[in-house]
């Protein structure tokens, strides 16, 4: 045998060789995994123009600005929002809103399904704060200064609950007055500063709206790439936290959904009920660590049981009254044992004086759940070895 080839050098030949193809294997996956987080993050690098508009006032300023934005070279689709589901907002980078207000504050038709959504969901706590923080918006709003207390209602209303869903202003809110003679001269001037704010980031960033004041579409070095991910896609194994971005407007839509049950001619109050969990609103709940039951009820240990359970005080149930509501669940498990130490948020958003319509179906699945979790809880306390 060759001094080349003896068993010692062979070995460490295989060795080298087997993590040369490793490396490669790894960093083939992790190229793959870049490519997948920005698909995922930057779904739709165009910018949407959204028109909600009854007699095209709205609609013909909306064209006005998509033709200037495409002179610029700046890519827009004109969209109108009855053709758009808005649960795919949570993609969108760059939104710009004309949207005119008609009776009572109220939104033209073809808007009236994205202003609800935008409304309710701003004003849902389950959705939170951050549902649109990768967007960017600017609204002009059309109305007359003649309607007083609504003047601009809709488009006011849409900036601020916007904001409220993580949005950030490129601009703010511009008020067109029909009636007050300069419509177009004010609609001009609000687009020429969509321009320039647009062009002056493409020449700061090289990008004409991703990155705008540090609203970045790229992954983050922490989101870049995770190890312990690639281990889960190795052992075949799924996630158990589902991301927003990869949910979003892949469920059933609440706009689907409506449709679907419209043609069963369920609506209307009939036998209809609206679907409590949305998908956004599931991949929310979920990463919050509740346990979603039907689509009525979500359920975590509240985390005053917990601290209880840990020994470091209990909620003011135990203070004042010495209740040991997180023992309930080991006593005598109930619905009202599940109401004192689960948090349920159906006991924390009394639907009385909103629209929806909903009932409890599971109430055994809800107790069921809170004493599965309660007992993990336990036995992880104990140091009990198993999966939690
Ligand atoms: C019946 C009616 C009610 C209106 N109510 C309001 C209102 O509450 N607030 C407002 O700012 N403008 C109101 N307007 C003005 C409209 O917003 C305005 O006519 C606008 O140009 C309509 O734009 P659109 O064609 O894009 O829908 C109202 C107009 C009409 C005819």
């Amino acid at each position: 045998m060759s001094p080349s080839l003896s068993p010692t050098r062979l070995t460490l030949l295989t060795l080298l060789s087997a993590t040369t193809l490793y490396l490669f294997y790894k960093s083939h996956r992790r190229l793959l995994h870049r490519l997948k987080t920005f698909k995922t993050l930057n779904p739709d690098p165009r910018g949407k123009i959204f028109f909600i508009s009854q007699t095209s006032t709205s609609k013909g300023l909306a064209q006005r600005l998509h033709n200037l934005l495409t002179l610029n070279n700046l890519p827009f689709d004109l969209i109108d929002p009855k053709d758009y589901e808005p649960e795919d907002l949570c993609k969108e980078t760059l939104v710009l809103v004309i949207a005119s207000t008609w009776e009572n504050g109220e939104p033209p038709q073809n808007g009236a399904f994205l202003v609800n959504w935008v409304n309710e969901s701003a004003e849902d706590f389950r959705v939170g704060a951050a549902l649109l923080v990768k967007c960017k918006f600017a609204v002009f709003g059309v109305g007359s200064r003649a309607y007083g207390e609504t003047f601009n209602a809709v488009g006011k209303g849409l900036s601020g609950n916007l904001r409220k869903l993580g949005a950030k202003e490129l601009l703010e809110i511009c008020e067109g007055d029909v009636d007050g003679g300069d419509l177009d001269k004010v609609f001009d001037g609000w687009s020429q500063k969509v321009v320039e704010a647009l062009t002056d980031n493409l020449k700061e960033n090289g990008v004409y709206f991703g990155n705008l004041n540090g609203v970045d579409g790229e992954a983050s070095d922490e989101e870049e790439y995770d190890d312990e991910d690639d281990e889960e896609g190795e052992n075949g194994g799924e996630s158990e936290l589902v991301d927003l971005e990869d949910i979003a407007g892949k469920g059933p839509s609440r706009r689907k959904e409506m449709v679907e049950a419209k043609a069963n001619g369920e609506l209307n109050g009939v036998t209809g009920k609206k679907a409590m969990v949305t998908p956004v609103i599931r991949a929310n709940l979920e990463k919050q660590g509740y346990k979603v039951i039907g689509s009525h009820s979500g359920v975590k240990l509240c985390r005053w049981t917990k601290s209880q359970l840990r020994g470091r005080g209990g909620c003011y149930k135990h203070s004042f009254y010495g209740i040991e509501s997180h023992r309930c669940m080991e006593a005598t498990p109930s619905l009202a044992c599940a109401n004192k130490c689960v948090f349920c948020w159906r006991h924390h958003t009394n639907p009385v004086g909103k629209s929806w319509q909903w009932k409890m179906d599971d109430p055994l699945e809800i107790v069921n759940t809170a004493i599965e979790l309660h007992t993990k809880m336990i036995r992880q306390m104990k140091g009990v070895p198993g999966k939690y």
